[in-house]
């Protein structure tokens, strides 16, 4: 099965809080919620495509800068291979305003203590093990 190369955005706020947002329940995964992110187009860098990604489904303009990688995960759904590039995304107060479920999708500032009582993709475990090591220690 070909591998999808995905960009997943961890995005934080000043309080360092996580978004979470509802992935639509006719999509892969569906009614799971998720990092926001989607497909790597051809060209693009991972970054380059967060950038174009968060614009779409969240509203946010940003720029490359405020993100840092964070890890990669390679799974293999019974329908789907993903390899996601997870990037940390540093939001201001400013950017934060903006952020919005851009395509009607519910979205959440989740504290990374409560991360584990949301139901993600199985893909996503490694994520949320590495984003609470990073804001928990
Ligand atoms: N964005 C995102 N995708 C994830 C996560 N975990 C995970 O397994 N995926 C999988 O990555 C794949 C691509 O993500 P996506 O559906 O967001 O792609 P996209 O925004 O380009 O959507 P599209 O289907 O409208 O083109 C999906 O199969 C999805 O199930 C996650 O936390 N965030
Ligand atoms: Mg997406």
């Amino acid at each position: 099965m070909k591998e999808v190369a995905v960009a997943v955005g961890v995005i934080l706020n000043e309080g360092r809080q996580i978004l979470l947002a509802r992935r639509p329940d006719d999509k892969h995964q569906g009614g799971l919620w998720e990092f926001p992110g989607g497909k790597i187009e051809a060209g693009e860098s991972t970054p380059e495509a967060l950038v174009r990604e968060l614009a779409e489904e969240l509203g946010l303009q940003l720029d490359t800068g405020c993100m840092s990688a964070l890890t990669e995960v390679r799974f293999q759904y019974p329908d789907k291979a993903v390899r996601l590039d997870v990037w940390c995304v540093e939001l201001t107060a400013e950017q934060e305003t903006q952020a919005h479920g851009a395509e009607g999708q519910p979205i959440v500032w989740a504290d990374a203590e409560s991360l584990a009582g949301y139901e993600f993709p199985a893909a996503n475990e490694p994520i949320v093990t590495a984003v609470r090591k990073k804001l928990l220690g």
